[in-house]
């Protein structure tokens, strides 16, 4: 039997965002300067009000946006310097964005054939991919044979395939019904558990962030921010029981009321 674990205590920092901010060309304001630390082996949600810098945010920790001002480091450097480092990291976004004419096989190996990995080594790794999502036999289907929560499998096993450290997720599941959700939540953080991932993950649902996170990030907008900090102190693994507990409900009606006071101050900010 699995021994019941707390997340990884504070060590490493793999993440560090310092006064990151954010304004769009059109002049929005996206984030106001941000900080925040992510240790090595967290499970962090970015849990907020449509519009309150959630993406932003998460996309600027991959390097895919430029922050207006301030820093992002991961593992101590700069972003764009992650590719000298022996740490990876993977971006895994709402929709699967398959290619609909490859075969799931290819499609989970399209980042190796980017990067040249030579082809036996690269069958191998997407084999093991493809067999952590529970995808194996449907190796050689064509995406549209296969059903939503299936897509996002292939889609979750592309972004494994090249043994991140670091896993970032923009609302992965969201397009997904409960039943479906939930059961790739789990999984997620079996695989989080397995492999000693990194996670940043961002959603707009309390419970899934409850499910989830080891900490969770309360973020309000215009401008974005950070308004709150929960640290999720319940032990791994978590299952369905842990979501009709008294605890589940205690951390759910806290970041309920949190949700709330951050809407109704972007709503007031807005009407302003
Ligand atoms: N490319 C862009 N140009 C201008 N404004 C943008 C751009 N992308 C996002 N924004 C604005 O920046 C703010 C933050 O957007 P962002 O998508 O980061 O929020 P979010 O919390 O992820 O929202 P949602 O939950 O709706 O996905 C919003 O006001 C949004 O309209």
């Amino acid at each position: 039997m699995t021994q019941p674990t707390h997340a990884p205590a504070a060590g490493v920092p793999a993440i560090e965002v310092l006064s990151a901010q954010k304004t769009y060309p059109n002049g929005t304001v996206a984030l106001q300067p941000v900080d925040l630390t992510i240790q090595e082996g967290e499970f962090v949600t970015l849990l907020g009000p449509s519009g309150c810098g959630k993406s932003t945010l998460l996309k600027m920790v991959a390097g895919l946006l430029e922050p207006s001002d301030g820093r992002l480091l991961l593992w101590r450097k700069p972003v764009q310097q992650l590719h000298e480092s022996t740490q990876k990291m993977s971006f895994v976004f709402q929709s699967p964005t398959l290619m609909p004419w490859a075969t799931v096989q290819a499609n989970v190996r399209l980042p190796l054939d980017l990067a040249k990995v030579p082809r036996a080594e690269a069958d191998a790794r997407v084999a093991e991919a493809l067999e952590l999502v529970g995808l194996a036999k449907f190796a050689n289907a064509l995406p549209r044979a296969l059903s939503g929560g299936m897509q996002m499998r292939v889609s979750i096993a592309r972004g494994l395939v090249v043994q991140p450290n670091l896993l970032l997720m923009d609302e992965p599941f969201g397009a997904l019904d409960e039943i479906t959700r939930h059961k790739l939540d789990a999984d997620l953080l079996e695989l989080w558990r397995k492999k000693k991932l990194t996670v940043v993950f961002v959603t707009h649902s309390i419970h899934e962030a409850v499910f989830l996170s080891s900490r969770v990030v309360m973020m309000a907008a215009r401008p974005g921010r950070i308004v709150e900090e929960v640290r999720i102190d319940e032990p791994y693994p978590r299952s369905a029981e842990f979501m009709v507990s008294s605890q589940f409900q205690h951390y759910a009606k806290h970041l309920q009321r949190s949700l709330l006071a951050a809407s109704q101050h972007t709503d007031e900010e807005h009407t302003a």
